[in-house]
């Protein structure tokens, strides 16, 4: 079975172009993804990644310069808008509310436009917003908006839900309310889909992610399929006479106010190694830790690997741009298996 067929949402090879000629900017530049049913995806990613680009493009609010979005197996984002529009919640970062409307009014019109809207008063509830719901839009906060426009996005429960930065701006309360929101309707079946810059949310949210730097995926896969390809670290102080010179590992080992840190790509083995020498010498290691590299290292890590490479790239794509006769062609969406 083709991955799209399996899937709630897949993007194959997706390109996005600003402007033409010698403006042109390529924001996307060939992302491939697939998101399964009921699953939690995050796409992370340094500022100006390509993260609303592409999330805007799945949404079918702009149609891909070059590849192929398909949502629910076979729908096009941009053709089959109307027949997607009822099953998908849509967050955006910047939320379009009327003004001169309180906050149940505005969940009110939107539960008129939903197919089977949960009751306004919980979806009120839900989102922490029900001490505001008489409060007009223009008095509320940016953390409050952000909480309406997480209200109205799931008002219906849908299919598959589109979250970009839903955070952003909201207190520790407000973001631990919109995890439990979002956890809630994932356990109900939804498939979702957020961008984020916190990478505990995507930590504690997502099932897959996918790490954006300047238009590409750079990494993508389970938080451990991530962190797995970058340093582990050990640590630990030793007691007496011994020193960080006397262990029996090779890589990087440093010495900090007593305190011994192996950075290795070969946790277990390097882990052993020094455990068996300290039983061998009768060293105490006091309080020894062995930890994987955390997302957030990964994450640095991807970025500044990637950035060298890049600028090769960019190079290359410029050359695209400036090239009218080939950017007009490459307008032209090309379909592909
Ligand atoms: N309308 C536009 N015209 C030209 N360039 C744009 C336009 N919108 C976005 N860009 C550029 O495209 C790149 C990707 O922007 P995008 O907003 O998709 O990034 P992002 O990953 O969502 O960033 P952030 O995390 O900072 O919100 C950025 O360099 C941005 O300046």
């Amino acid at each position: 079975m083709a991955a799209s067929e399996s899937s709630h949402i897949h993007a194959h090879d997706v390109w996005r172009r600003y402007g033409r000629g010698k403006s042109a900017f390529m924001a996307v530049r060939g992302v491939s993804f697939t998101v399964r049913p009921g699953s939690l995806f995050a796409l992370l990613g340094t500022n100006g990644a390509g993260k609303t680009s592409t999330v805007e493009m799945l949404e079918g609010l702009a149609a891909p310069h070059r590849g192929r979005i398909r949502l629910f197996g076979d729908l096009d984002p941009v053709a089959d808008r109307a027949r997607i529009r009822p099953r998908t919640g849509v967050m955006l970062q910047e939320g379009g509310f009327t003004a001169h409307l309180t906050a149940r009014e505005s969940i009110g019109m939107w539960a008129g436009l939903t197919s089977r809207p949960r009751p306004v008063a919980q979806a009120l509830e839900l989102a922490g917003l029900s001490h505001r719901a008489d409060v007009l839009v223009k008095n509320l906060s940016g953390g409050e908006k952000r909480r309406l426009d997480l209200a109205i996005a799931t008002l219906g429960s849908p299919e598959v839900l589109f979250l970009d930065e839903p955070t952003a701006g909201m207190d520790a309360e407000g973001r631990h309310a919109t995890w439990r929101l979002v956890k809630e309707l994932r356990e109900q079946g939804s498939t979702i889909l957020l961008t984020t810059h916190y990478l505990e949310e995507a930590e504690s949210l997502a099932d897959e992610l996918a790490i954006m730097h300047r238009g590409r995926i750079a990494a993508s896969g389970t938080v451990s399929e991530i962190v797995s390809g970058h340093p582990a670290t050990l640590s630990f102080r030793l007691s007496g006479q011994w020193s960080a010179q006397d262990l029996p590992v090779g890589g990087t080992v440093e010495e900090q106010g007593g305190r011994i840190t192996v950075t290795t790509g070969q946790l277990q083995k390097d882990a052993a190694r020094i455990l068996a020498w300290a039983e061998d010498h009768g060293v105490e290691l006091d309080r020894f830790t062995a930890r994987p590299a955390s997302l957030e290292e990964a994450f640095i890590s991807i970025a500044r690997v990637t950035d060298d490479h890049d600028d090769h790239a960019d190079a290359i794509d410029a050359g695209d741009g400036n090239d009218d006769a080939a950017a007009d062609d490459a307008a032209e969406p090309q379909e592909k298996a």
